[in-house]
């Protein structure tokens, strides 16, 4: 049983169907609320499979600038790099980080309907050298003017939209990537259990007369 309108299902249906499993991001203590924000809101116009990040300090997002994407994006804190490289390689993966410097190739170079992971950097030190380290491919936007780099969320949006645009060239986004499974329960959990838990909430907070 589901709590939400047939409109609401449908399109929630349809965000699980054509996400991109394979298709993952990972901020490397990416610190800036705003950036953070806007990199959320990009992954979740393109589907992303899954957003992993880490940081030195918590940062809180900026409903603003998300406009609710958090909700919807399978995401997940990485604890111990070196694992998370290991098991991201091992599950197939090809590691393309972003970076600024000159052993770098084109980005529109890459096949992005590979499963990828995408490294976008810090806004100070770049990319860290255990993500390069792990790189299977560095890759750079290339730029003209005088600034050295482009924020970091814009970055993002332009990587990430040239890998919807070959995965869309190749009917990636006709078919789903998610596991049957895993689409019935996040089904359960965004039309069911998040509503009822909103509803809680609400309750709780109401004021007493
Ligand atoms: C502001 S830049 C970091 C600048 C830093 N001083 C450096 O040298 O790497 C923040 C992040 O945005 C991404 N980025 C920015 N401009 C880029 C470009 N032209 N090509 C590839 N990645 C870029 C990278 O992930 C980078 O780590």
């Amino acid at each position: 049983m589901y709590l939400v309108s047939e409109e609401r299902l449908e399109k929630m249906k349809n965000i699980l169907n054509t996400r991109q499993n394979t298709l993952r991001v990972f901020m490397d203590y990416v610190f800036s609320s705003h950036n953070l924000s806007a990199i959320v809101r990009t992954c979740d116009a393109v589907n992303v499979g899954k957003l992993y990040y880490r940081h030195q300090r918590k940062v809180r997002l900026n409903n603003d600038i998300t406009m609710g994407a958090h909700k919807w994006i399978f995401h997940e804190y990485v604890e111990d790099i070196e694992e998370f490289y290991k098991n991201i390689k091992k599950e197939g993966y090809q590691v393309v980080v972003t970076l600024l410097d000159e052993e770098t190739v084109d980005f529109r170079e890459v096949d992005y309907t590979k499963p990828t992971l995408i490294v976008l950097g810090n806004e100070v030190d770049g990319a860290s050298d255990i993500s390069i380290k792990y790189a299977d491919k560095k890759v750079i936007i290339p730029m003209y003017g005088m600034s050295q780099s482009l924020n970091v969320s814009v970055a993002n949006a332009v990587i990430l939209y040239e890998a919807q645009r070959q995965r869309a060239a190749k009917g990636m986004y006709d078919t789903p990537s998610l596991p049957e499974d895993v689409i019935e329960k996040t089904l359960k959990k965004w039309a069911y259990d998040d509503i009822i838990e909103k509803e809680l909430r609400r309750v709780r907070h109401k004021p007493k007369n």
